[in-house]
């Protein structure tokens, strides 16, 4: 298994083994012991999978408080999938990492509490899965806008398929500061 870090701490790409053989491939999505000494180390409590169409956009979602890491990993499909810092006082703060998922590449995105997730769909449909760190606590869901001009995200579409409340979802400087994290307060 390979982790590469990103361009911001905690933010990590990873490449698990795969075994091919004449059957076809096997491999392990998740371990607990040897992704805790890759830094991954959380007690995930659900796991969630979609369906999407291509282009699809869903997100750009968090939760606060209740926050998750989220490790996501692409069963058929491909998308671009995003992670946004949006603790208050980060050092990259608004700064975000992009980066290609899919069932042909096998990477997982492992994104850790106090950011917001993302992803587009650039294949015909994609199924996705990720593992949470904390349960889903709808009082405490947040949306931050796809394509809110501070971040300057090139999605590659401007016009993306939303949910409603994606489509309504406020920029970042129009979040109340009260439901943003503080850098510094999750482990
Ligand atoms: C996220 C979630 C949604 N739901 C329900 C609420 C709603 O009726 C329906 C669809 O919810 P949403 O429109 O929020 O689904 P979706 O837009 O796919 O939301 C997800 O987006 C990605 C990017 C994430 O990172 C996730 O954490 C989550 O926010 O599913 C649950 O029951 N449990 C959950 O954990």
């Amino acid at each position: 298994m390979r982790v590469v870090d990103t361009d911001i701490t905690g933010v990590r790409i990873i490449e698990p083994d795969v075994f091919e053989d004449a059957r076809g491939f096997f491999m392990e999505t998740y371990q607990r012991q040897r992704y805790a000494g890759y830094g991954v180390d959380v007690d995930f409590v659900q796991d969630n999978l979609s369906f999407s169409s291509a282009g699809t956009l869903r997100g750009l979602h968090y939760q606060y408080p209740f926050a998750q890491e989220k490790l996501v990993h692409v069963i058929s499909g491909e998308i671009y999938d995003v992670a946004v810092d949006v603790r208050r006082g980060s050092p990259t703060f608004g700064r975000w990492v992009g980066t290609a998922l899919s069932s042909a590449n096998r990477r997982q995105f492992f994104i850790p509490k106090g950011f917001a997730h993302g992803f587009l769909v650039v294949s015909d449909t994609a199924l996705v899965t990720y593992k949470c760190g904390d349960y889903y606590h709808p009082e405490a869901d947040r949306t931050l806008r796809w394509d809110d001009p501070a971040l300057i995200i090139d999605w590659g579409t401007k016009t993306p398929l939303l949910s409603p409340k994606d489509a309504a979802a406020p920029s970042l400087k129009d979040i109340p500061s009260g439901y943003l994290p503080v850098y510094g307060e999750f482990k």
